[in-house]
């Protein structure tokens, strides 16, 4: 029976209304508003706080409490006046001064994903990227698509580096590495330009972007100059074998769709790709994580 208390609307009220609090996240990191109050004496009240990034103090102080909400920041009132700080995840992951601060990703996500993701029906219906809808630009050679301008190619490089600053750990702990005493991690043009000869290969988010017959192009070269009992390790976001999971990943898959030509595999469907390349031995690791890791030797 349809209600508004229905658990079944609750969630699709939820699901509806989620781009919201993405945009709220994107606009306070966008404002600067974690950074004002990171570098501030105490917590701001909110006149200060609209004044330190230059915005309207009525509309900012709907920002800051819709922040209070989804725990970004912390609120303390004094004498009828509510003054507003830095919550542990914000101090962590949003203020920029933070080693482990997440703003340029969620920026490019701003910037970038987010308007692509706005045409994920066409996407749909036409089994491709929309980078040529979105910004204008063709997507034929998918990088410089993404690297559209210098600033968007420094604002993808540093959100990249990001990432690893919570979750790199993990992925190149899960394996023994030092078997491998020369490691190499790809530059230039992988498609073209002789690799370099080593023991191991690291490529991390790389095989998500491209088409199977891409990435069996990339793989059998990669073998080729590997050294015999040389290893690859793929670092990848992992679906289950059934497909029915994980949610983010599935989520990732879509975005693979929306900005390149690749998507997100199962650990069956990198196995097949690795070892139709010539790799054998496969271990993979689920780190429970985003990431995951594979590896796999000559
Ligand atoms: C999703 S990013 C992953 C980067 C990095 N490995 C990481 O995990 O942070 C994909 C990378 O592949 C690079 N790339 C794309 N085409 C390439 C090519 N033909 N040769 C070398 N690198 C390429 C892009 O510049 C980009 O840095």
């Amino acid at each position: 029976m349809s209600s508004p208390e229905d658990p079944c609307y609750r969630l699709l009220t939820d699901y509806a209304n989620g781009f919201m609090v993405s945009q709220v996240v994107f606009a306070a990191c966008e404002l600067g508003v974690f950074d004002v109050l990171a570098e501030a004496p105490g917590p701001l009240a909110v006149a200060a706080v609209a004044a330190g990034v230059g915005a309207s103090s009525h509309a900012m102080e709907r920002l800051l409490d819709a922040c209070v909400s989804l725990k970004l920041l912390q609120v303390e009132m004094r004498g009828g006046e509510a003054f507003y700080g830095n919550t542990e995840m914000s101090r962590i992951y949003l203020s920029r001064v933070s080693p482990t601060s997440q703003c340029n990703m969620l920026l490019y996500m701003a910037k970038t994903t987010y308007h692509c993701w706005g045409r994920l029906a066409q996407a749909v219906r036409e089994g491709k990227n929309q980078y040529l809808q979105t910004f204008g630009v063709p997507a034929d050679e998918l990088f410089s698509a993404i690297y559209r301008s210098e600033g968007e190619r420094v604002q993808f490089m540093q959100a990249l580096r990001e990432l690893w600053s919570v979750d790199g750990r993990s992925v190149l702990t899960a394996f023994d590495l030092s078997l491998f005493p020369l490691v190499c991690d790809l530059g230039g043009d992988f498609f073209k330009d002789r690799l370099p000869e080593a023991d191991l290969y690291i490529l991390a988010r790389i095989l998500h972007d491209w088409a199977d017959g891409r990435c069996s192009q990339l793989l059998e070269r990669v073998y080729h100059s590997c050294k015999p009992g040389g290893g690859i390790l793929v670092i990848e976001s992992l679906l289950d074998e059934d497909r029915r999971g994980p949610l983010l990943t599935q989520l990732y898959s879509l975005n693979m769709l929306v900005q390149t030509e690749g998507q997100e595999r199962t650990p069956s469907h990198y196995r097949a790709l690795l070892s139709s390349a010539g790799f054998r031995d496969f271990q993979f690791k689920k780190t429970g994580l985003i990431y995951d890791a594979i590896l796999a030797r000559k």
